[in-house]
Formats: structure tokens, C-alpha cells, sequence
């Protein structure tokens, strides 16, 4: 277990910062995991942590201590990668050992936490195949098994995930979070995946372009996004400006009552689409017209032209819903944030 603490980190690539002035704390046994677009730095912030790679400039701390220029395998830090890298030429077994063969820790004590490992990632009478004789499931379950065996401060998984077909992703998904339940060991998970990151992580940490956008927990990433940028990320938002003051929000000549604020003026609402229900009009006094439906299970997913505006909202499949028809919007304000502004609410 270990608090790790970034202090002004940056890395660059011929002269493009990759991670740029990135400071944030991970606390002790907690699950943080890393999002944010193909190519904003998710890989090298967990390179720069393991040791891997050298920051240009800050400072990486473990426990209190300082271990920007401490080696890699002095960190007690290991990452399992998204290619599991195991040794093609060892057994099981033996690629679960190799980490505590390297640090010539004796052959019984080696012996009793392989066999042990082997049992904790249900890999039971596999212990002398070769990887090439494993499913994807069953490779990164000894590529965990591996890293696991050296008793690490930290874990930092790589996209452990996205090769594997869903019902193993849901298998080692639930297996990731025993881990961590049992072991308490600090881990930082980068995904692609939104819905994995809500569903596993203590707090979620959005990256874009090398900075880091927002840190928080999963449910206010989703409802009180500090920027268009985290609210694409989780989901559909309707971006509505308009004039905000005294707990009333304007727009499109409408005027709607909402939590009070501690500021106002020009804002933009980032209402998430599943926070609008499409409804009949309120005392002849329609909101806007539908232009666009769509079934989605129980539910459609509804364009209604709103004045100048489009919002996309959702509307229940018994309710006698059309193209060209005339409807109200039922809004949950207390869902929604205001251009980065957290709702008081
Ligand atoms: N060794 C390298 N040399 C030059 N540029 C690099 C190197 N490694 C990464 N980069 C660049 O740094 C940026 C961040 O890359 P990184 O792999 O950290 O992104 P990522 O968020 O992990 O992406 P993905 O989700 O696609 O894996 C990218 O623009 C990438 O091209």
C-alpha cells in the first residue's frame, strides 16, 4: 500500500509535451483510473511512475519519498501491460516465479506463493502450459499472477482489458476488484472504457492533451463535469447557453427555475441527455418539435428543435411520440452543471 503524490510533472517528445505540469495525489489502497482520448498520455504518465521513462521537469513521490530518479525495480511499483508479455518459453509456473527468481528469494518460499497465486487467480492445473496453450483470459490472469508475486506498493494496468472478448472482460473485471478488495493495493487502471472506469474506480482522473482536466469521483465526473471535454467523454450532453441569475437560467426565450448558484451570467448548461424526458406540452404551451427518433430498448432518444437549438433528450416508448410533433421538456436541474461551475444544489 502507498500514497503517491505527481508534483508538476512533464515529459516531452522532441519538444511535443506529451504530460504536461500534471500534479494530483492518489491515496493509499485507493483505485484511480486514468481516461481521457487515444494519445493524451494515459501510457506515459504510468511509464513515468514505474520508472520506465525519466520526467523532464517535477518530481514523483511514493510514501513520502522521492523517487523521481530512483530505478524502476527499486520502486516496488509493477504494470501489467494490454499485450500480457509473458515468456513464451516458460511454464506457467515458471513465468509466474521469474520476478522472485530475480530476487533470489529461496525455491520453497517461491514455490508456496506460486501455488498460491495460482489458486487466488482461479488458473487451477494450468501450472505447466506454455502461454501459447492459454486463452487471452487465462494469459493476463499469470500476467497479474506474475506481477502480484513480487508484493508490489502500486499496480498500474495498462488497458488489462481490451483484448479480451466480453464475457472475460466481466470475469477478470470482477477478479481486479477481489484484488484490490483484498489486497488494498494502490492502482492506477487506464481505460478506454467509460463504463469500466465508473463501475471500478474510487475516483476517475480525465486527461486531454498531456493535462489533466478533472480528478474526482465517478459520480461527479458524470454529473458536475468541469468542461465539454469530461462531459463528451461520459455520455451524450445537450451544451445549452444561455443567461443564468438568481436561481433562474434563460434561453431561447424560456426562463427555468434551477438550484440556487453562488455566480451567473453567460453560461453554457451541460444537461446529459438522459436528464431530459420528452413529455406532453404543459397548458398548450409546447417547448419545441421533434425532429429526430430513435428506439433504443425501452426507451427512444429524441431531437426536439427548441427555437434555434437542438436538444436531444429521451422519451418513454408508450407515450405517443412522432416526428413533427409538438412536446414539452421535463429537465432534472438539479443534474446539471453550468459551464464548469459546480452546482450548489
Ligand atoms: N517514445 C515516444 N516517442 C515519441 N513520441 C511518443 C513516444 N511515446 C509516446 N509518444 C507520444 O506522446 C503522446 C502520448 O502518448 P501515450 O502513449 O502516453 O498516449 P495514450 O493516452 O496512452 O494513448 P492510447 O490511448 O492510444 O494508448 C502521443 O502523442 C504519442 O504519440
Amino acid at each position: 500500500m502507498a500514497k503517491i503524490r505527481l508534483d508538476d510533472l512533464t515529459k516531452t517528445y522532441k519538444g511535443k509535451p506529451a504530460i504536461e505540469k500534471i500534479s494530483m495525489e492518489i491515496e493509499d489502497g485507493e483505485l484511480m483510473a486514468l481516461v481521457g482520448h487515444s494519445g493524451c498520455g494515459k501510457t506515459t504518465m504510468l511509464r513515468l511512475i514505474s520508472g520506465l521513462i525519466q520526467p523532464d521537469k517535477g518530481s514523483i513521490w511514493i510514501d513520502g519519498l522521492d523517487v523521481t530518479k530512483t530505478k524502476a525495480e527499486k520502486r516496488d511499483v509493477v504494470m501489467v501491460f494490454q499485450e500480457n508479455l509473458l515468456f513464451p518459453h516458460l511454464t506457467v509456473a515458471e513465468n509466474i516465479a521469474f520476478g522472485m527468481r530475480m530476487q533470489r528469494s529461496p525455491v520453497r518460499k517461491r514455490m508456496e506463493k506460486t501455488r498460491e497465486l495460482l489458486d487466488l487467480m482461479q488458473l487451477p492445473d494450468l501450472e505447466k502450459r506454455y502461454p501459447s496453450q492459454l486463452s487471452g483470459g487465462q494469459q493476463q490472469r499469470v500476467a497479474l499472477a506474475r506481477v502480484l508475486a513480487l508484493d508490489p506498493k502500486v499496480l498500474l494496468l495498462d488497458e488489462p482489458l481490451s483484448n479480451l472478448d466480453p464475457k472475460l472482460r466481466d470475469d477478470l473485471r470482477d477478479l481486479i476488484l477481489k484484488l484490490h478488495k483484498d489486497f488494498k493495493m494502490t492502482t492506477i487502471l487506464v481505460t478506454h472504457d467509460r463504463d469500466e472506469a465508473m463501475m471500478m474506480a474510487d475516483r476517475i482522473a480525465v486527461m486531454y492533451y498531456g493535462k489533466l482536466l478533472q480528478m474526482d469521483k465517478p459520480i461527479n465526473i458524470y454529473n458536475k463535469p468541469v468542461s465539454r471535454e469530461v462531459a463528451s467523454l461520459f455520455g451524450q450532453c445537450n451544451f445549452i447557453p444561455g443567461l443564468l441569475n438568481d436561481g433562474v437560467f434563460q434561453t431561447e426565450g424560456y426562463r427555468f427555475r434551477v438550484p440556487a448558484l453562488k455566480r451567473g451570467g453567460r453560461v453554457e448548461a451541460c444537461v446529459r441527455s438522459e436528464h431530459i424526458k420528452v413529455v406532453r406540452p404543459e397548458n398548450d404551451r409546447p417547448m419545441g418539435v421533434i425532429t429526430e427518433k430513435k428506439y433504443v430498448g425501452g426507451q427512444s432518444i429524441i431531437k426536439v428543435a427548441v427555437g434555434n437549438l437542438i436538444f436531444i433528450a429521451r422519451g418513454s416508448n408508450y407515450f405517443d411520440l412522432e416526428i413533427g410533433n409538438q412536446v414539452g421538456l421535463d429537465i432534472d436541474w438539479a443534474l446539471v452543471s453550468f459551464n464548469g461551475l459546480k452546482n450548489q444544489a
